[in-house]
């Protein structure tokens, strides 16, 4: 058992999928995996071990920003030996181009995180990147699956509600969308050696005002599921 997480030693497969929302891992639990067991519900950040295709494989909720995955991810590396993380979130859309629903793959994840700063101090701006064996199984899954994702540049902020960021610059440099987790993600799966990588649905959109429910947030969203699933699959 780590702090944060209740599993015994053995008790978290070697790949998982990461939702922010607890109730969307238990979604995806109950709704794609064999035999899901339920090895967490400390502060309700849900997490399961099931099959899928013969596969084991875990869903955990990571909670909302930078410091709350960072908890979670660091602890599943560190103290549990998961090697292929994959986050499934949510994501607001910045580009006119890009429509509610759209699957996104995160190939970088810029960010304003000071976490990510004080990690390499001086003048250092580091890039978090995907690893490109994980973001090519799912793009190639997409492309299987009919609905080729959109691959990029993504923001991940440290503020939901942010009036003073400059989201024409971000467009302007190629930013797709915005999140919350994938930088401090793809930097921490560096250090620990591991693989990550980001998938999205666009859940609102910022240019147009558009915007699922939260119940769609908990509780749909599975083209992006799927390509999750059959990528974490894969050796
Ligand atoms: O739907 P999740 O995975 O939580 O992701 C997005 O939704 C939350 C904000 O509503 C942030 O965590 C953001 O990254
Ligand atoms: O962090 C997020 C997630 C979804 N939509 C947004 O605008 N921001």
């Amino acid at each position: 058992m780590s702090l944060h997480i209740a599993a015994r030693d053995g008790e978290i497969a070697d790949r998982i999928l990461l939702p922010g929302d607890p109730l969307r891992a238990k979604y995806i639990a109950e709704t794609f995996l064999d035999d899901a067991v339920c090895y967490t519900d400390i502060r309700n950040i849900l997490g399961y071990t099931g099959t899928y295709k013969g596969v084991r494989l875990s869903v955990q909720g990571t909670g909302m920003g930078i410091p709350s995955i960072s908890i979670y991810a660091t602890e599943l590396m560190r103290d549990y030996g998961v090697k292929k993380l994959i986050r499934v979130g949510t994501c607001g859309a910045m580009r006119k181009d890009i429509r509610l629903r759209d699957v996104i793959i995160a190939q970088g994840a810029t960010t304003d995180s000071s976490i990510i700063r004080n990690i390499f101090g001086g003048s250092i701006n580091y890039a978090p990147l995907a690893d490109f064996t994980l973001l090519r199984q799912a793009y190639e899954q997409s492309v299987k699956q009919g609905i080729p994702a959109r691959v990029g540049n993504i923001v991940s902020v440290d503020r939901f509600y942010d009036d003073e960021i400059d989201n024409d610059k971000l467009t302007q440099y190629g930013i797709m969308a915005v999140e919350m987790e994938t930088a401090g993600l793809y930097t921490l799966a560096a250090k620990y050696g591991a693989q990550a990588l980001g998938l999205f649905t666009v859940s609102d959109h910022l240019l147009t005002g558009e915007a699922c429910t939260p119940e769609e947030r908990q509780t749909s969203f599975d083209d992006m599921i799927h390509i999750a699933l059959e990528t974490a699959i894969q050796e």
